[in-house]
């Protein structure tokens, strides 16, 4: 899926983000358009003889890694130095994830890295998070979930799938409801409220977890560092 701003600033930040890894390196692989212009230049580095391995947290960048040369290896095996992934929008660090619907195990390649560098196009920051926070649920958690997102004041829409009838069903075969809840004013608030409703997997918003942003345009890119 094509997202967000245009290839040439996504190439920027993507091949930016991808200069950071160091020889020997264990590397968690985000997913989406931003994220696979990275694995193509670990794909290329490894071809001239970087050692890395990669941890994808979709079927989408696994299948990409595999294609480009990345080795791959798993949490149960590596822990990962550095995390790149892509974000649909960042405001101060803080982040929203999951167009691709694979926050949940972007998160958890996330967390577990060293350092998590996020690339993005310029058309995604903002000064503060607005766009719909998806929600991965169970299946049967689908209702009760959207009840209580509204009850939080939030509209949340069951994500559907673009070529069939019918929902999109995660990696994790699960069911996404993309929230919107306006303006957040208090992303620590409404992260730690999410997370506490059964029948929630994951929600996308990633409050304080970034390193760094590669932010790319048309011709450059610029990195912010967060502490
Ligand atoms: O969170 C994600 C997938 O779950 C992606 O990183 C996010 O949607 C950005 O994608 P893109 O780089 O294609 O705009």
């Amino acid at each position: 899926m094509k997202r967000g701003g245009s290839e040439a600033a996504k190439r920027q930040a993507g091949e930016s983000a991808a200069t950071v890894v160091e020889d020997g390196a264990v590397v968690g692989l985000g997913t989406g358009s931003t994220t696979a212009h990275a694995i193509r230049a670990l794909g290329e580095a490894v071809e001239s003889g970087l050692d890395v391995q990669g941890i994808p947290t979709s079927y989408q960048s696994r299948e990409l890694a595999r294609e480009v040369g990345v080795p791959l290896t798993t949490l149960d095996d590596a822990s990962p130095d550095v995390a790149i992934d892509g974000a649909d929008q960042a405001a101060n660090g803080d982040l929203v994830k999951g167009g691709g619907a694979a926050h949940a195990r972007e998160k958890l390649v996330a967390d577990a890295a060293d350092r998590l560098v996020i690339v993005v196009d310029d058309s995604k920051l903002a000064d503060a998070l607005s766009v719909p926070v998806p929600v991965e649920v169970l299946p049967d958690a689908r209702t009760p979930v959207a009840a209580r997102i509204s009850e939080l004041g939030g509209e949340p829409d069951l994500r559907a799938a673009e070529r069939k009838d019918g929902p999109v069903v995660t990696d994790n075969g699960n069911l996404v409801l993309d929230c919107d809840f306006g303006t957040i004013d208090d992303p620590v608030g409404l992260a730690t409220t999410l997370s506490a409703i059964p029948g929630v997997v994951e929600h996308g918003l990633f409050v304080g977890m970034a390193d760094e942003l590669h932010v790319g345009s048309a011709d450059d890119v610029t990195v912010q560092r967060f502490d």
